[in-house]
């Protein structure tokens, strides 16, 4: 077992998945940028919500909002529907788990909001079913997700903006769905703060 070889195939597959993503994502990653922007400058907020890695990634988004990115800011409103347990096990055992982010968009999702919601195959039950609420909130859904787009593909509407991976494994998906994060925040930032 060659386990050196195999980190050198990860890599390599993951910097060759980037290259091919680039030409591809960075348009609609600028007007996912934009759009959030101007969701905070009307004094709006962002929801994030997602499973798994995904979960981690709503959270990874959220943080670098409240807190700061790589410059020093103000904090920027969001909220990732994936951290308070209470409320997500109380949701999921007195209805069902497809509701987890639903519910919560019911509570906090107000029209003008942005929903970033992430799943690598587009085919979570719970990220559909907030995505059908925030729709209901007349909030914009802007999504990362991987593969072919799965069932979100279908529920967006015109104005809602999918970045999509161009691959098939999740783990891979993931790792482009973080430097997309990274590149949303250094965009916000730098429509708030300039270029320097
Ligand atoms: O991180 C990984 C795999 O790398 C897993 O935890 C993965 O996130 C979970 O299987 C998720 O439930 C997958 O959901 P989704 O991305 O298809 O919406
Ligand atoms: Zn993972």
């Amino acid at each position: 077992m060659d386990l050196l070889a195999r980190v050198q195939t990860l890599f390599t597959s993951s910097i060759t998945l980037k290259t091919q993503a680039l030409p591809l994502l960075a348009p609609v990653i600028v007007r996912a940028a934009e759009s959030m922007y101007h969701c905070f400058n009307q004094q709006k907020k962002i929801l994030s919500c997602g499973n798994g890695g995904s979960a981690g990634d709503a959270q990874h988004f959220s943080s670098e909002m409240l807190n700061r990115f790589e410059r020093e800011r103000i904090g920027l409103p969001a909220i990732a529907l994936t951290t308070d347990s209470s409320t997500i096990t109380s949701i999921a055992n007195d209805y069902a788990y497809e509701q987890v982010f639903a519910k919560q968009i019911y509570a906090l999702g107000q029209e003008g909001d942005i929903l970033l919601a992430i799943s690598t195959s587009g085919n979570s039950p719970n990220v559909l079913q907030a995505i059908h609420v925030a729709h209901e909130k007349q909030m914009q859904v802007i999504c990362l997700t991987g593969k072919d787009g799965g069932k979100i593909a279908e529920l967006l509407y015109p104005d809602d903006i999918e970045i999509r991976v161009p691959s098939t494994s999740t783990a891979r998906i993931q790792e482009v769905h973080l430097l997309v994060i990274h590149c949303l925040c250094d965009l916000i930032d730098r429509q708030l703060l300039g270029a320097n």
